[in-house]
Protein backbone atom coordinates (compact mmCIF):
# COMPACT_ATOMS: atom_id res chain seq x y z
CA UNK A 1 0.00 0.00 0.00
CA UNK A 2 1.32 3.53 -1.12
CA UNK A 3 1.14 6.06 2.02
CA UNK A 4 0.01 8.76 -0.47
CA UNK A 5 -1.51 8.80 -4.15
CA UNK A 6 -1.35 12.30 -4.94
CA UNK A 7 1.76 14.33 -4.14
CA UNK A 8 2.45 17.87 -4.50
CA UNK A 9 5.89 19.31 -4.78
CA UNK A 10 6.88 23.35 -4.76
CA UNK A 11 10.24 24.00 -5.73
CA UNK A 12 11.50 22.02 -8.59
CA UNK A 13 15.21 22.37 -7.91
CA UNK A 14 18.14 20.00 -6.65
CA UNK A 15 15.61 18.75 -4.05
CA UNK A 16 12.16 18.90 -5.54
CA UNK A 17 13.16 17.52 -8.91
CA UNK A 18 15.17 14.62 -7.06
CA UNK A 19 11.84 13.61 -5.30
CA UNK A 20 9.98 13.82 -8.34
CA UNK A 21 12.54 11.59 -9.73
CA UNK A 22 12.63 9.25 -6.73
CA UNK A 23 8.52 8.94 -6.74
CA UNK A 24 8.67 8.01 -10.26
CA UNK A 25 11.62 5.34 -10.09
CA UNK A 26 9.43 3.96 -6.76
CA UNK A 27 6.24 4.81 -7.27
CA UNK A 28 5.11 4.88 -10.53
CA UNK A 29 1.43 5.48 -9.99
CA UNK A 30 1.48 8.07 -7.80
CA UNK A 31 -0.03 10.98 -9.44
CA UNK A 32 2.56 13.91 -9.17
CA UNK A 33 1.60 17.94 -9.66
CA UNK A 34 4.40 20.69 -9.31
CA UNK A 35 4.83 24.01 -9.09
CA UNK A 36 8.14 26.46 -9.10
CA UNK A 37 7.85 30.19 -8.48
CA UNK A 38 10.48 30.74 -11.38
CA UNK A 39 8.38 30.50 -14.81
CA UNK A 40 12.02 29.25 -16.61
CA UNK A 41 12.23 26.31 -14.33
CA UNK A 42 8.31 25.55 -14.91
CA UNK A 43 8.81 25.48 -18.18
CA UNK A 44 12.31 23.19 -18.13
CA UNK A 45 10.76 20.76 -15.20
CA UNK A 46 7.78 20.09 -18.15
CA UNK A 47 10.20 19.45 -20.75
CA UNK A 48 11.69 17.25 -18.35
CA UNK A 49 8.94 15.65 -17.78
CA UNK A 50 9.36 15.63 -14.30
CA UNK A 51 5.70 16.03 -12.92
CA UNK A 52 2.03 15.10 -14.66
CA UNK A 53 1.35 18.56 -14.36
CA UNK A 54 3.15 21.65 -13.16
CA UNK A 55 1.06 24.65 -12.92
CA UNK A 56 1.61 28.32 -12.73
CA UNK A 57 0.50 29.09 -9.00
CA UNK A 58 1.24 27.38 -5.85
CA UNK A 59 -2.51 26.64 -4.77
CA UNK A 60 -3.17 25.50 -8.11
CA UNK A 61 -0.70 22.84 -7.49
CA UNK A 62 -2.42 21.52 -4.33
CA UNK A 63 -6.15 21.30 -4.85
CA UNK A 64 -5.92 17.50 -4.23
CA UNK A 65 -3.06 16.72 -2.74
CA UNK A 66 -2.62 13.98 -0.18
CA UNK A 67 1.09 15.10 0.54
CA UNK A 68 2.68 18.62 -0.36
CA UNK A 69 6.28 18.53 0.04
CA UNK A 70 7.90 22.17 0.33
CA UNK A 71 11.38 22.15 -1.48
CA UNK A 72 11.95 25.74 -1.77
CA UNK A 73 15.02 27.88 0.51
CA UNK A 74 14.42 28.14 4.18
CA UNK A 75 13.80 31.52 3.96
CA UNK A 76 10.81 30.96 1.17
CA UNK A 77 8.63 28.40 3.09
CA UNK A 78 6.81 30.23 5.23
CA UNK A 79 6.15 32.71 1.74
CA UNK A 80 5.33 29.39 -0.28
CA UNK A 81 3.22 27.88 2.99
CA UNK A 82 0.69 31.44 2.88
CA UNK A 83 0.45 30.86 -0.77
CA UNK A 84 -0.97 27.45 -0.46
CA UNK A 85 -3.39 27.92 2.38
CA UNK A 86 -6.33 28.78 1.08
CA UNK A 87 -6.38 25.41 -1.78
CA UNK A 88 -5.22 23.30 0.58
CA UNK A 89 -8.20 20.44 0.88
CA UNK A 90 -8.78 19.00 3.93
CA UNK A 91 -6.31 16.16 6.29
CA UNK A 92 -3.53 16.72 3.48
CA UNK A 93 -0.02 16.13 5.22
CA UNK A 94 2.14 19.94 4.18
CA UNK A 95 6.13 18.86 4.95
CA UNK A 96 9.38 20.36 3.53
CA UNK A 97 12.94 19.16 2.63
CA UNK A 98 14.62 22.24 4.53
CA UNK A 99 17.94 22.00 5.98
CA UNK A 100 17.06 24.30 9.39
CA UNK A 101 14.06 22.28 10.97
CA UNK A 102 12.84 25.23 14.23
CA UNK A 103 12.52 27.98 12.25
CA UNK A 104 11.00 26.38 8.98
CA UNK A 105 8.32 24.38 11.95
CA UNK A 106 7.63 28.03 13.34
CA UNK A 107 7.01 29.24 10.11
CA UNK A 108 4.61 26.54 8.37
CA UNK A 109 2.79 26.55 11.69
CA UNK A 110 2.05 30.57 11.52
CA UNK A 111 1.45 30.49 7.81
CA UNK A 112 -0.80 26.99 8.20
CA UNK A 113 -2.64 27.11 11.15
CA UNK A 114 -5.00 24.42 10.96
CA UNK A 115 -2.92 22.03 8.67
CA UNK A 116 -1.17 19.03 9.34
CA UNK A 117 2.44 19.73 8.93
CA UNK A 118 5.63 17.30 9.35
CA UNK A 119 8.20 18.59 8.74
CA UNK A 120 11.83 16.62 7.52
CA UNK A 121 15.37 16.83 5.54
CA UNK A 122 16.71 14.53 3.53
CA UNK A 123 20.32 14.57 4.80
CA UNK A 124 21.40 14.20 0.93
CA UNK A 125 22.15 16.86 -1.72
CA UNK A 126 24.82 18.01 -3.74
CA UNK A 127 26.66 21.67 -4.85
CA UNK A 128 24.57 22.26 -8.15
CA UNK A 129 20.84 23.37 -7.90
CA UNK A 130 18.10 23.44 -10.82
CA UNK A 131 15.79 20.85 -12.32
CA UNK A 132 18.65 19.39 -14.36
CA UNK A 133 20.57 18.54 -11.42
CA UNK A 134 18.31 16.45 -9.58
CA UNK A 135 18.66 12.62 -10.04
CA UNK A 136 16.34 9.38 -8.31
CA UNK A 137 18.78 8.08 -6.04
CA UNK A 138 19.95 10.73 -4.46
CA UNK A 139 18.20 9.63 -1.18
CA UNK A 140 19.18 6.09 -1.19
CA UNK A 141 20.54 4.97 2.15
CA UNK A 142 20.95 8.64 3.25
CA UNK A 143 19.50 9.52 5.91
CA UNK A 144 16.17 11.37 6.10
CA UNK A 145 15.34 13.52 9.79
CA UNK A 146 11.78 13.88 10.87
CA UNK A 147 11.00 16.18 13.33
CA UNK A 148 7.00 16.25 14.19
CA UNK A 149 6.10 18.85 16.38
CA UNK A 150 4.60 18.50 19.74
CA UNK A 151 1.27 16.47 20.13
CA UNK A 152 1.50 15.83 16.05
CA UNK A 153 -1.04 13.18 14.69
CA UNK A 154 1.12 9.79 14.27
CA UNK A 155 -0.55 8.20 11.64
CA UNK A 156 -0.10 11.46 9.93
CA UNK A 157 3.92 10.97 11.08
CA UNK A 158 4.19 7.43 10.30
CA UNK A 159 2.58 8.19 6.64
CA UNK A 160 5.43 10.72 6.07
CA UNK A 161 8.24 8.55 7.53
CA UNK A 162 7.29 5.42 5.10
CA UNK A 163 7.44 7.97 2.13
CA UNK A 164 10.98 8.36 2.77
CA UNK A 165 11.50 5.04 3.44
CA UNK A 166 9.98 4.12 0.23
CA UNK A 167 12.62 6.27 -1.72
CA UNK A 168 15.08 4.57 -0.36
CA UNK A 169 16.11 6.41 2.88
CA UNK A 170 16.55 5.61 6.34
CA UNK A 171 14.70 7.49 8.71
CA UNK A 172 15.31 8.80 11.81
CA UNK A 173 12.96 11.22 14.19
CA UNK A 174 14.34 13.98 15.85
CA UNK A 175 13.50 17.42 18.26
CA UNK A 176 13.77 20.42 15.62
CA UNK A 177 16.11 21.73 18.10
CA UNK A 178 17.97 18.90 18.47
CA UNK A 179 18.32 18.84 14.71
CA UNK A 180 19.40 22.18 14.04
CA UNK A 181 22.33 21.69 16.85
CA UNK A 182 23.57 18.47 15.12
CA UNK A 183 23.39 19.91 11.94
CA UNK A 184 25.29 23.42 12.88
CA UNK A 185 27.75 21.22 13.11
CA UNK A 186 28.36 17.80 10.30
CA UNK A 187 27.21 20.63 7.95
CA UNK A 188 25.85 24.08 8.13
CA UNK A 189 29.78 24.85 9.60
CA UNK A 190 31.59 22.87 7.68
CA UNK A 191 30.09 24.73 4.77
CA UNK A 192 30.94 28.10 6.23
CA UNK A 193 34.38 27.21 6.69
CA UNK A 194 34.80 25.86 3.17
CA UNK A 195 32.97 29.30 1.98
CA UNK A 196 35.86 31.01 4.14
CA UNK A 197 38.56 29.43 2.89
CA UNK A 198 37.44 29.37 -0.70
CA UNK A 199 37.40 33.54 -0.15
CA UNK A 200 40.61 33.87 1.32
CA UNK A 201 42.28 32.21 -0.89
CA UNK A 202 40.86 34.15 -3.91
CA UNK A 203 41.23 37.69 -2.18
CA UNK A 204 45.31 36.05 -1.78
CA UNK A 205 45.09 35.71 -5.39
CA UNK A 206 47.28 38.68 -6.23
CA UNK A 207 49.45 38.52 -3.23
CA UNK A 208 50.69 35.27 -4.59
CA UNK A 209 50.59 36.39 -8.14
CA UNK A 210 47.42 33.80 -9.57
CA UNK A 211 49.23 31.06 -8.03
CA UNK A 212 46.56 29.48 -5.55
CA UNK A 213 43.92 28.34 -7.86
CA UNK A 214 46.82 27.50 -10.47
CA UNK A 215 48.56 24.66 -8.00
CA UNK A 216 45.31 24.08 -5.31
CA UNK A 217 45.57 20.46 -4.54
CA UNK A 218 43.22 17.98 -3.26
CA UNK A 219 42.22 19.36 -0.19
CA UNK A 220 41.77 22.73 -1.39
CA UNK A 221 39.91 21.55 -4.44
CA UNK A 222 37.58 19.57 -1.93
CA UNK A 223 36.68 23.11 -0.37
CA UNK A 224 36.04 24.34 -4.02
CA UNK A 225 33.10 21.76 -4.67
CA UNK A 226 31.72 22.59 -0.90
CA UNK A 227 31.99 26.28 -1.56
CA UNK A 228 30.38 26.57 -5.34
CA UNK A 229 26.49 25.24 -3.47
CA UNK A 230 23.95 27.93 -3.94
CA UNK A 231 24.32 31.43 -2.34
CA UNK A 232 20.18 31.61 -1.68
CA UNK A 233 19.55 28.55 -0.42
CA UNK A 234 23.10 28.93 1.81
CA UNK A 235 21.99 32.28 2.81
CA UNK A 236 18.95 31.25 4.19
CA UNK A 237 20.33 28.43 5.91
CA UNK A 238 22.83 30.85 8.43
CA UNK A 239 20.15 33.61 8.82
CA UNK A 240 17.46 30.57 10.11
CA UNK A 241 19.85 28.70 12.27
CA UNK A 242 21.93 31.73 13.15
CA UNK A 243 21.97 30.41 17.32
CA UNK A 244 22.52 27.30 16.54
CA UNK A 245 25.49 28.35 14.61
CA UNK A 246 26.92 30.99 16.57
CA UNK A 247 27.63 28.29 19.29
CA UNK A 248 29.42 25.91 17.10
CA UNK A 249 31.40 28.51 15.40
CA UNK A 250 32.68 29.86 18.89
CA UNK A 251 33.77 26.33 19.81
CA UNK A 252 35.13 25.53 16.59
CA UNK A 253 37.44 29.54 16.83
CA UNK A 254 38.51 27.84 20.54
CA UNK A 255 39.68 24.70 18.98
CA UNK A 256 41.26 26.38 15.92
CA UNK A 257 43.50 29.06 18.62
CA UNK A 258 44.10 26.12 20.46
CA UNK A 259 46.19 24.59 17.92
CA UNK A 260 47.11 27.72 16.94
CA UNK A 261 49.22 27.47 19.72
CA UNK A 262 50.54 24.24 19.51
CA UNK A 263 51.86 24.94 16.12
CA UNK A 264 53.56 28.52 17.64
CA UNK A 265 54.89 26.56 20.46
CA UNK A 266 56.23 23.48 18.36
CA UNK A 267 53.72 21.36 20.71
CA UNK A 268 53.98 17.92 17.72
CA UNK A 269 52.18 15.53 20.41
CA UNK A 270 49.14 17.83 20.90
CA UNK A 271 49.15 18.08 16.72
CA UNK A 272 49.69 14.35 16.70
CA UNK A 273 47.07 13.43 18.86
CA UNK A 274 44.04 15.47 17.38
CA UNK A 275 44.70 14.01 13.56
CA UNK A 276 45.16 10.41 15.19
CA UNK A 277 41.65 10.95 16.69
CA UNK A 278 40.36 12.72 13.56
CA UNK A 279 41.31 9.72 11.51
CA UNK A 280 39.40 7.18 13.29
CA UNK A 281 36.05 9.28 13.04
CA UNK A 282 36.60 9.40 8.88
CA UNK A 283 36.97 5.53 9.20
CA UNK A 284 34.19 5.01 11.12
CA UNK A 285 32.05 6.91 8.79
CA UNK A 286 33.28 4.86 5.60
CA UNK A 287 32.85 1.44 7.30
CA UNK A 288 28.81 2.72 8.30
CA UNK A 289 28.82 3.43 4.02
CA UNK A 290 27.46 6.79 4.45
CA UNK A 291 30.79 8.43 2.67
CA UNK A 292 30.64 9.02 -1.03
CA UNK A 293 33.82 6.62 -1.91
CA UNK A 294 32.02 3.83 -0.55
CA UNK A 295 31.10 1.06 -2.61
CA UNK A 296 27.39 0.69 -1.65
CA UNK A 297 26.39 4.59 -1.37
CA UNK A 298 23.99 4.26 -4.29
CA UNK A 299 24.61 7.74 -6.03
CA UNK A 300 24.71 6.70 -9.65
CA UNK A 301 24.28 10.76 -11.03
CA UNK A 302 28.17 11.19 -12.24
N1 LIG B 1 21.08 21.28 -1.90
C1 LIG B 1 21.22 20.41 -0.92
O1 LIG B 1 22.28 19.77 -0.78
C2 LIG B 1 20.07 20.19 0.02
C3 LIG B 1 20.01 19.00 0.76
C4 LIG B 1 18.92 18.78 1.62
C5 LIG B 1 17.94 19.75 1.76
N2 LIG B 1 18.06 20.91 1.04
C6 LIG B 1 16.98 21.92 1.20
O2 LIG B 1 16.14 21.78 0.05
C7 LIG B 1 15.53 23.02 -0.27
C8 LIG B 1 15.72 23.28 -1.76
O3 LIG B 1 17.09 23.31 -2.07
P1 LIG B 1 17.65 22.92 -3.52
O4 LIG B 1 19.05 22.50 -3.33
O5 LIG B 1 16.69 22.06 -4.23
O6 LIG B 1 17.65 24.37 -4.20
P2 LIG B 1 17.44 24.76 -5.74
O7 LIG B 1 17.93 26.17 -5.87
O8 LIG B 1 18.01 23.74 -6.65
O9 LIG B 1 15.84 24.76 -5.89
C9 LIG B 1 15.00 25.62 -5.19
C10 LIG B 1 13.83 25.97 -6.10
O10 LIG B 1 12.88 26.71 -5.34
C11 LIG B 1 12.32 27.69 -6.18
N3 LIG B 1 11.75 28.76 -5.37
C12 LIG B 1 12.39 29.68 -4.61
N4 LIG B 1 11.51 30.49 -4.00
C13 LIG B 1 10.28 30.06 -4.37
C14 LIG B 1 8.96 30.49 -4.08
N5 LIG B 1 8.73 31.53 -3.24
N6 LIG B 1 7.91 29.83 -4.64
C15 LIG B 1 8.12 28.78 -5.47
N7 LIG B 1 9.36 28.33 -5.80
C16 LIG B 1 10.42 28.97 -5.25
C17 LIG B 1 13.48 28.16 -7.04
O11 LIG B 1 13.03 28.79 -8.24
C18 LIG B 1 14.22 26.86 -7.29
O12 LIG B 1 13.84 26.25 -8.50
C19 LIG B 1 16.16 24.05 0.67
O13 LIG B 1 15.27 24.31 1.71
C20 LIG B 1 17.41 23.37 1.19
O14 LIG B 1 17.75 23.83 2.46
C21 LIG B 1 19.06 21.15 0.16
O1 LIG C 1 27.04 16.76 -0.38
C1 LIG C 1 26.82 17.97 -0.41
O2 LIG C 1 27.20 18.67 -1.33
C2 LIG C 1 26.03 18.59 0.65
O3 LIG C 1 26.35 19.68 0.99
C3 LIG C 1 24.85 17.92 1.19
C4 LIG C 1 24.33 18.41 2.52
C5 LIG C 1 25.40 18.19 3.61
O4 LIG C 1 25.90 19.13 4.20
O5 LIG C 1 25.69 17.01 3.83
C6 LIG C 1 23.97 19.87 2.45
C7 LIG C 1 22.87 20.37 3.01
C8 LIG C 1 21.82 19.54 3.44
O6 LIG C 1 20.79 20.08 4.11
C9 LIG C 1 22.04 18.15 3.41
C10 LIG C 1 23.14 17.63 2.84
Amino acid sequence: MLPFQRISIIGLGLIGSSVARAVRAHMPTVRLTGHDGDADVRERARKLDLCDDVTDTAGAAVTDAELVILCVPVGAMGEVAAEIAEDLPPGAIVSDVGSCKASVAAALGAALPNAIVIPAHPVAGTERSGPEAGFATLFHKRFCIVTPPQGADETAVIRVEEFWRALGADVERMDAEHHDLVLAITSHLPHLIAYTIVGTASDLEQVTQSEVIKYSAGGFRDFTRIAASDPTMWRDVFLSNKDAVLEMLQRFSEDLTALQRAIRWGDGDALFDLFTRTRTIRRSIIEQGQDDASPDFGRTHE
